[in-house]
């Protein structure tokens, strides 16, 4: 049975569904050590943000297939370490989505309010009215960097408290800030003009300190900063500074350069909340992520594709649904063109047809190099690795795509150039979804593939297909089906058998001496 280890806490809900498949082992607060010393029995590991997933962790993780992130964020995972070695990442994109934002406007009432502050005056027996005067949110701008999931929850409930929004996200149009009410500004325009302002970018290089000492001074002294994203995009002492000579008005912050924080002066500091990384702690986003990571976690260990995967393509799941039956089909002809080919492939030309021609369908593309691979890398070469495995190899992936059709609604030809030639297969699937070869090397044929298959390059002529099968039934090797496809008669043919017994040793070369035979290929699926 599959091992699945809980590395932080999770809602019960995903440890369940875990149940369904594996040994769950809830372990929280290990340190990296001991991650490192136990890892090696664990074929998945799910966490949240306090598990730190380094490097050396990745690599002592020979078993790992998936690791599930319950929350958005994946920057405390190693990513490029996990890809190297296949395995998959998943997170739950959406899960808190509600939770954040409505933590984001809480800081940002709470700021205004006091709201801390004079709870704690009046739990202390006092009654200081005069002190906590708050300012009003009506009517004031607000600077949303991020307008992504949460940063547009965000924006929605603020202009329905009657804010104005400024927006600042290169990657969103102008209609999408149009349809969100929001003025889509440059971030000098949004540090100039607002009243509050609040962060939801991922970190990344560009958002590493995009507060700090060369952006404060470009804000209103009467600024409200709130990060609820990650901590470092705001550069802390830089923060407290701004802070504590007034040249900004306050901040909230749940989120930190160090987590859990440390020694700081921002405890110190009165126009500051402070939270616990809570942004996603409510019970429903909790059930939400916990749900969505186990349940991919519990589809990756029973074979299947997940639907958040960080990287590999992200489908959704309309798309996962039409593609699914098409990932084995790119699979096997893929391994099938790769044995006719020969062990060591130069470049693969990979071309969708039909339905298939559209951007959506890149991960067969993906699983056609998965299958050209898998001769040499057997369990080794995944979705998450095939394409940079490829690269490593020096093969060369073309990919066309050609909306027209011919027999099926979609079908997929692959040549691939190796040390036995250049070779083609085209594959197809049947309605009822079982997979058809419908030609090699561009002759038309009509075979189902088998794990043994033997194909023959030959001349049309009377006589040479009873050969082959008289030559097959005297080292007792049953055929479950044949074909032949040519395209003039008496011309180049070729012959594709489904055996149901592997080729005995040297029946190979016999077949190749047959008078007419140019070719013979023996192949295992
Ligand atoms: N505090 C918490 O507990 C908590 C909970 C959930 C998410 N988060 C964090 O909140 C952040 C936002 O999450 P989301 O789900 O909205 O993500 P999202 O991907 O939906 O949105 C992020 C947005 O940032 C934009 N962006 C990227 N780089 C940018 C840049 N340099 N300048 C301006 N905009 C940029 C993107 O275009 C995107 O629209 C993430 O950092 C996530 O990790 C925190
Ligand atoms: O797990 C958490 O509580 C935090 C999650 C949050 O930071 C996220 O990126 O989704």
């Amino acid at each position: 049975m599959a091992k699945v280890l809980v590395s932080d806490s999770i809602d019960p809900v995903g440890v369940e569904i875990l149940s369904q498949v594996a040994q769950v082992d809830v372990k929280t607060g290990l340190s990296a050590e001991e991650i490192i010393q136990i890892i090696p029995e664990y074929d998945a590991l799910m966490l949240r943000s306090s598990t730190r997933v380094t490097k050396e962790i990745v690599e002592a993780g020979s078993k790992l297939q998936i690791i599930g992130r319950a929350g958005v964020g994946v920057d405390n995972i190693d990513v490029p370490a996990a890809t190297r070695q296949g395995i998959i990442v998943v997170n739950s994109p959406e899960g808190n989505t509600i939770a954040a934002a409505e933590h984001a406007l809480a800081m940002m009432l709470s700021l205004s309010r006091h709201i801390p502050d004079a709870n704690q005056s009046v739990k202390a027996n006092k009654w200081e009215r005069n002190r906590f005067i708050g300012t009003e949110v009506y009517k004031k701008n607000l600077g949303v960097v991020g307008l992504g999931k949460i940063g547009s929850h965000v924006a929605a409930v603020a202009r329905s408290l009657g804010m104005k929004i400024l927006a600042y996200d290169p990657f969103i149009s102008k209609e999408r800030a149009d349809q969100l009410g929001c003025t889509l500004v440059d971030l000098e325009l949004l540090f100039a003009e607002s009243d509050f302002i609040t962060l939801h970018v991922p970190k990344t290089p560009e958002t590493q300190h995009l507060i700090g000492r060369e952006t404060l001074p470009k804000m209103k002294p009467t600024v409200r900063i709130i990060n609820c994203s990650r901590g470092g995009i705001i550069d802390e002492l830089a923060l407290i500074e701004a802070l504590e000579s007034g040249r900004i008005a306050g901040a909230a912050l749940d989120v930190f350069e160090q987590e859990p924080l440390g020694e700081s002066r921002l405890r110190e500091l009165s126009n500051v909340i402070l939270t616990p990384h809570l942004g996603a702690s409510t019970t429903e986003a909790q059930v939400n992520v916990a749900i969505d990571v186990a349940e991919q976690i519990r589809d990756v260990l029973l074979g299947l594709p997940a639907r958040s995967a960080v990287n590999i393509p992200g489908l959704t799941p309309d798309v996962m649904e039409k593609l699914r039956p098409y990932l084995q089909l790119a699979e096997t002809m893929g391994n099938l063109v790769s044995q006719l080919a020969g062990g060591r492939c130069d470049s693969l030309n990979v071309r969708l047809q039909g339905e298939l021609a559209t951007k959506d369908s890149q991960p067969l593309v993906i699983a056609a190099i998965k299958g050209l691979l898998s001769q040499a890398l057997r369990e080794r070469v995944n979705y998450v690795n095939a394409a940079i495995e490829a690269k490593e190899r020096g093969i060369r992936v073309i990919e066309t795509r050609d909306a027209s059709t011919r027999d099926y609604s979609g079908s997929i030809h692959l040549e691939a150039n190796g040390s036995m030639g250049t070779h083609s297969v085209t594959g197809a699937l049947l309605s009822n979804g079982e997979i058809r070869i419908t030609d090699l090397d561009e002759f038309p044929i009509n075979v189902p593939p088998s794990n043994h298959m033997l194909f023959t390059l030959h001349q049309d002529m009377p006589g040479i297909i009873g050969k082959i099968g008289a030559l097959l039934g005297s080292f007792n090797v049953n055929i479950a089906s044949m074909q032949v496809g040519r395209k003039i008669i008496r011309g180049d043919a070729v012959m594709a058998l489904s055996l149901d017994d592997p080729l005995p040793e040297g029946l190979l070369s016999e077949i190749t001496k047959v008078p007419g035979i140019r070719d013979a290929y023996t192949v295992k699926l």
